[in-house]
């Protein structure tokens, strides 16, 4: 049986500005009992100008819940007009970090190449990557969404000592399934995800494939996660849209109970 503790991680995108993000997370913690964080990791990923607040309000708190951010800078410092560095990440006490999620890849022109220097930058700051990968709706038709997610799972690690590769968070997430309501059944997500670990398996060795979490993401909610994480190989879910409603991303993390 694994011992992969899951995460469900909310990813908030570019909402809830710091004001609602104080009352988001007072409703989880209220919402969520002792039990809930002994079954699952819980963490929220807010925008960057969130970051203070809530890190203020779990820390004044001593609430359970883990936070990070939505993306990190490949440099240190210096005259990047726009980009946060995994210096001040770490100092607000992120643990985790979003690196090449499909929306970056996508407007933002990422390469393989830039995430996996994010991925090294959040790993020199002490914070967990949760890298994300997956395919084009085109690249699934064709019947190569393994052979590209893969490809993106090694250009992401390309470099990485194992004892860091064995503790980042891969999420699949097919990118026709984002915010589309249309969520991939769970046979093929356990397909693609079963894939990445083999991946690992083969780049590192088994017990470090054996480690890593993967979860799925795309159009993840109430009605569908507890099937979802009945598949061996997923790990958690990344949330997007559900997770902005408080009681359903409550709901998400009690995937038992569905
Ligand atoms: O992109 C996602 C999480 O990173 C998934 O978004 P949705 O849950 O809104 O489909």
């Amino acid at each position: 049986m694994s011992t992969r503790t899951p995460l469900m991680a909310g990813n908030w995108k570019m909402n809830l500005n710091h004001l609602e993000a104080i009352a988001h997370v007072q409703k989880l913690a209220f919402a969520l009992a002792d039990k809930d964080y002994d079954a699952v990791e819980v963490a929220v990923l807010p925008p960057f100008t969130d970051l203070r607040s809530v890190q203020t309000l779990v820390d004044g708190d001593k609430l359970k819940v883990k936070y990070g951010a939505q993306d990190i800078s490949a440099h240190d410092s210096g005259a990047y007009t726009g980009e946060i560095s995994g210096t001040m990440l770490a100092k607000l006490k992120c643990t985790y970090v979003v690196i090449g999620h499909s929306e970056r890849r996508q407007y933002h022109n990422e390469t393989d190449e830039l995430v996996n220097a994010k991925a090294k930058a959040a790993f020199k700051h002490g914070l967990t990557p949760i890298l994300c990968v997956g395919e084009e709706l085109d690249v699934r038709e064709a019947g190569n969404h393994v052979s590209h997610t893969l490809e993106q799972v090694e250009g992401g690690l390309k470099g990485l000592p194992a004892e860091q590769a064995e503790s980042i968070v891969i999420a699949y997430e097919p990118v026709w399934a984002i915010g589309t309501g249309k969520v991939c059944g769970a046979d093929d997500a356990q397909e693609v995800c079963a894939a990445i670990r083999g991946k690992i398996a083969e780049l590192y060795t088994q017990e470090v494939a054996d480690k890593v979490r993967v979860q799925y993401g795309g159009s993840v909610k109430s009605g569908n996660v507890a099937e979802i994480m009945s598949k061996p190989d997923i790990d958690g879910a990344l949330v997007g849209g559900a997770s902005l409603d408080a009681g359903e991303f409550v709901k998400i993390v009690r995937f038992r109970d569905q």
